[in-house]
């Protein structure tokens, strides 16, 4: 039987059908058991379906992208369309396959909660096979209106033409065991086999027990830790697609009147767009340039910057951390109206690259040059900007919605790493402002050592004021509830996936004053 003749219709659009479940146990880090487990299971590894004669239906693609990912730590978003065009499958089974694959990822905590608790062994003893055949399936069990002999059968059926009767036996017996409860008995189930409040949310969520704890105090900043659980569900909900109409290029109304069945505006950021459906570059007005792919909590951000107070002709705006140039584009457009001069800097010569494409339809690179340098050498020289936004190099911890596997990836030993080089780019972008300038320093990781904690050691130098980015964002999105974070002697502002329907992008904007006080 097809998965289409079997398929009584998945939940949709990345939703569950009921209530979502997730992983850890008392602290124990499921990514790392994961990828221990996988690993130990050797052999095949990704090596693709064993004696697998038919045309791939959705389940095996989904279970070949799965075991890929946790075994040779592919990236599912660029794995997956590449399978689906090598497998051929219908519209629907691709929409099945996509939907299976990324909705397992993003659950794949919990549903290693479960299987421990039915197959009574520490899920790090699971071949990597069994226990990705066994997230998959649970995963249409309790998340998807598949009917439970189709999930379970033609699960144990992908993993014998994929890896034989062994593992196919185990995962057959434990799926059973796995169908005979609803979703919610699972989810009570796994709540009483953990007693620690946080660790339990973080599994019955399925994020590791570190960023449920930084979520928790980064909510905490706003006195909203009670929003917690709606932080991490909103995490394991598929993001719609917003975009950003180019100042000066497009006007936002003009888009919307042209495409009034596909776009709705998006009080997000005075230029914000979503997009009903479908492929983005199916609008001419994306093809051309003037319309981009773009969250609209970047949008903001960047926006903030250009418009805390008016721009004026020649004032020098620097992108510090440009790659890939999405929001160069937006102060480029925003600096090149106004009749300023706008460059860009991006150390990875490959992303510098892509930041000259996003400038393209905007001008040459005579007229918006784009450096390659490490941005901790600015403010070394004399070169100097009236505004310059940092958009540092973070964990990515605000926009994990987008990247189902990155939570598993992510280790604690990245913040440290990261914030040291952030503390670095912030002070330079200060030495390069002049002053009366701003910057703007922004991450897409709301965890307070990457936010709060770099902006208050810079503050605490001198010769800094902080201005009121909740404020100026308040007028550039006036429908949005936007609270501050106290820091130095203004706030800073933190948008989230479930109250504002951005990524957790952080802004703090910085005012150069003349003097510098002593520390
Ligand atoms: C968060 S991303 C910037 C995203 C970009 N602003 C956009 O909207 O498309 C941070 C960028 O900083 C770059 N980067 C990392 N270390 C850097 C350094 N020392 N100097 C300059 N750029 C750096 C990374 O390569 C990455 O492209």
């Amino acid at each position: 039987m097809s998965d289409r003749e079997q398929r009584h219709g998945s939940a949709g659009n990345g939703q569950r059908g009921r209530r979502r479940p997730a992983q850890v146990k008392s602290g124990s880090n499921r990514s790392g058991a994961n990828r221990s487990g996988a690993n130990r299971s050797g052999g095949n590894k990704t090596g693709g379906a064993k004696g697998r004669n038919a045309q791939p239906g959705a389940r095996d693609v989904a279970l070949d992208v799965l075991i890929a990912v946790a075994v040779d730590d592919a990236y599912a978003n660029l794995l997956l369309p590449h399978r689906l065009r090598e497998a051929n499958l219908s519209r629907e089974d691709a929409g099945l396959a996509t939907e299976l694959t990324y909705g397992t990822l993003r659950s794949s905590g919990y549903y290693d909660a479960i299987v421990e608790l039915v197959a009574k062994r520490p899920i790090a003893e699971v071949d990597a096979l069994a226990r990705t055949a066994l997230q998959l399936g649970a995963h249409q069990l309790l998340a998807t209106r598949v009917a439970s002999h189709a999930a379970v059968n033609e699960t144990v059926n992908a993993v014998r033409r994929r890896g034989g009767v062994g593992p196919s036996g185990f995962v057959n017996a434990n799926l059973r065991r796995i169908s005979e409860a609803d979703a919610g008995t699972w989810q009570a189930r796994v709540a009483e086999s953990i007693p620690d409040e946080l660790a339990r949310l973080a599994v019955l969520e399925s994020h590791p027990l570190w960023i449920a704890r930084a979520l928790r105090e980064a909510l905490s900043l706003e006195h909203r830790e009670d929003e917690l659980t709606a932080a991490l569900a909103a995490n394991n909900a598929s993001p719609q697609i917003q975009l950003a109409a180019l100042p000066g290029k497009t006007a936002r109304e003009a888009v919307l009147a042209a495409h009034p069945s596909l776009l709705t505006d998006d009080p997000a950021s005075p230029v914000a767009m979503k997009l009903a459906g479908g492929d983005p570059s199916d609008l001419e007005e994306v093809r051309e340039g003037v319309v981009r792919v773009q969250d609209a909590g970047s949008q903001l951000v960047a926006l903030a910057l250009t418009r805390a107070e008016p721009l004026k002709a020649g004032e020098r705006v620097l992108d510090l951390c440009a790659g890939p140039g999405g929001k160069s584009a937006l102060l480029a457009a925003e600096v090149l109206a106004a009749g300023g001069d706008f460059s860009a800097n991006e150390v990875v010569p490959a992303r510098a690259k892509l930041v000259r494409q996003a400038l393209a339809v905007l001008g040459d690179e005579q007229s918006l040059p784009v450096t390659e340098l490490d941005g901790r050498e600015y403010g070394k020289g004399r070169e100097q900007f009236d505004r310059i936004l940092v958009d540092a190099p973070c964990t990515g911890l605000g926009a994990l919605r987008r990247r189902p596997e990155a939570r598993w990836r992510k280790q604690p030993s990245d913040v440290a790493e990261l914030s040291a080089l952030q503390e670095e780019l912030l002070a330079a972008a200060v030495n390069a402002v002049v002053p009366g300038g701003l910057v703007a320093y922004v991450t897409c990781s709301p965890h307070p050592a990457e936010t709060v904690g770099i902006v208050r050691r810079a503050y605490r130098h001198g010769g800094l004021e902080v201005v009121d980015a909740p404020a100026i964002c308040r007028q550039l999105a006036p429908e949005l509830e936007l609270s501050g974070i106290a820091v130095g002697d203004g706030h800073a502002l933190q948008l989230w996936p479930h109250r504002h329907g951005t990524d957790a992008m952080f802004l703090a904007l910085l005012r150069k004053t003349d003097k510098k006080e002593p520390e």
